[in-house]
């Protein structure tokens, strides 16, 4: 018998975080709207690397934020968009030339599905506030305009065709058709916001419409939830987990409530103990950004140990790709994509389905450093060694034999008084990440 969700906070901690996305560790993040036809942004931090303050605000790296950049009325976004388009040149005319013409939402499922990746996330609202599915409360959306298309559904439809799970992400309390004073630090990030009964009435229906059309597997927040509409938070999540049973929720409500926890690159915070989802894009930017060329962006190796050191310690990778207005994926993101499906059908064993192991990862430097995990009894030793073509290392604690998952790994495993020591010759195709199963 399915359980039945009270509108209480009592009833909605009940829900636990359900196997599939436990199991999953590994989600495709997609920031695809009308901020994907500018394509730009200033290459300047990673979120958390400086203060979120005016300096970050005026030379912000997320080109889907395109729309405050050019806002604020100065910096490099302001600049290109005066020289490219014109000072008098609304945002809102993007709405028209975002056209998705050579999108095929199956094609991208293919891909996602060859990645290794367990789920998807798409935005359906920005901050922009252009809704990528024909929302009935707005006409600001992709059914009316551009690429008239139910973006949300098309791309639902081909994700679950893949057997893959479709997530959704809202931008909960940050809506510029609402409310667009320029943001320039991080009390206006959550002070500009509407402050009306109508706006929260609005999020909600529009998260309501969501949850009824599509039943989303993940319904991801952004930034917070509007302060007017805090009391209808308990009928809406149970309304969510009362529709989608093993759905789940990250922790961007005004941290009212949550199934798992967020970091985005360097920003918040992460322990073992509770389940917790990292972010990032593969460059500084979660839109596209046309400047963000193969070499400006994460390593395919830096890729692969950022979801092992995440996965090892609780959490799940949610990368995210940017794609081109015209609907095609931007070659290097594909090709990172590719690599970590390789490298995943290789060592998925002990990635998906896999528990954080009681033995904390070991840093040796600041290029070698051993995480474990554990499944199904058995316990996986998975050696980062970023940048170098040999190692070796000692584990301390270990006993027994153990088995490299890649065939073309070359190692020697010698006990040492009181551990394992794991010489690798040849880390084969595993990218400089070889992973061993102890029996
Ligand atoms: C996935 C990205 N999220 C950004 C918002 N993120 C933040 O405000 C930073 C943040 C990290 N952890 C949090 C927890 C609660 C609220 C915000 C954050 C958005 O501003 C970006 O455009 C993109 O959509």
């Amino acid at each position: 018998m399915k359980k039945r969700y009270a509108s209480t906070w009592e009833s909605l901690k009940e829900h636990q975080v359900p196997k599939w996305y436990e199991d999953g560790k590994f989600g495709i993040f997609i920031h695809w709207g009308l901020y994907s036809v500018p394509a730009f942004a200033p290459q300047t931090w990673e979120l958390g690397e400086v203060p979120p303050d005016e300096t970050w605000f005026s030379n912000n790296p997320y080109a889907e934020w395109y729309y405050n950049s050019i806002n604020v009325g100065y910096g490099p976004s302001y600049d290109y968009h005066v020289q490219k388009y014109g000072k008098d040149f609304k945002y809102e005319q993007f709405a028209d030339m975002w056209k998705a013409e050579k999108w095929n939402p199956a094609e991208w499922a293919r891909l996602f599905k060859k990645a290794g990746a367990e789920y998807v996330v798409l935005t359906t609202k920005h901050h922009d506030g252009f809704c990528l599915f024909p929302s009935e409360y707005t006409d600001y959306n992709a059914w009316r305009r551009g690429p008239q298309r139910d973006i949300v559904g098309d791309l639902t439809d081909a994700v679950r065709e893949e057997k893959l799970r479709m997530g959704l992400y809202y931008s909960g309390i940050v809506d510029w058709t609402f409310a667009d004073d320029p943001i320039l630090n991080n009390e206006d990030l959550f002070h500009t916001a509407s402050p009306t009964f109508a706006y929260a009435d609005y999020a909600y229906n529009q998260s309501m419409e969501l949850i009824d059309r599509y039943a989303p597997s993940v319904f991801w927040n952004d930034i917070g939830w509007p302060r007017q509409g805090e009391q209808n938070l308990p009928y809406l999540l149970s309304h969510y987990y009362n529709t989608v049973e093993d759905g789940v929720v990250n922790d961007r409500f005004n941290d009212l409530f949550h199934d798992f926890t967020t970091k985005e690159y360097q920003s918040g915070s992460a322990n073992r103990r509770e389940k917790w989802e990292m972010c990032r894009g593969m460059g500084l930017s979660f839109g596209y950004n046309a400047m963000e060329s193969d070499d400006k962006i994460i390593s395919i190796e830096d890729a692969i140990s950022l979801l092992v050191s995440t996965v090892a310690n609780n959490g799940n990778l949610l990368l995210n790709i940017g794609p081109r207005a015209d609907g095609t994926i931007p070659e290097e993101q594909e090709k990172r994509l590719l690599a970590i499906g390789e490298w995943l059908r290789v060592n998925g064993e002990a990635i998906y389905g896999s528990r954080c192991s009681s033995r904390e990862s070991i840093k040796y430097t600041d290029q070698i450093q051993v995480h474990f995990t554990e499944r199904e009894g058995a316990l996986y030793v998975l050696i980062d060694a970023k940048g170098r073509s040999q190692v070796a290392v000692t584990v301390p604690g270990l006993r027994g034999n153990a088995i490299p998952l890649d065939p073309e790994v070359d190692a020697e495993i010698t006990a040492v008084d009181g551990g394992l020591c794991f010489t690798v010759k040849n880390f084969g195709s595993s990218q400089n990440i070889a992973v061993f199963r102890l029996n």
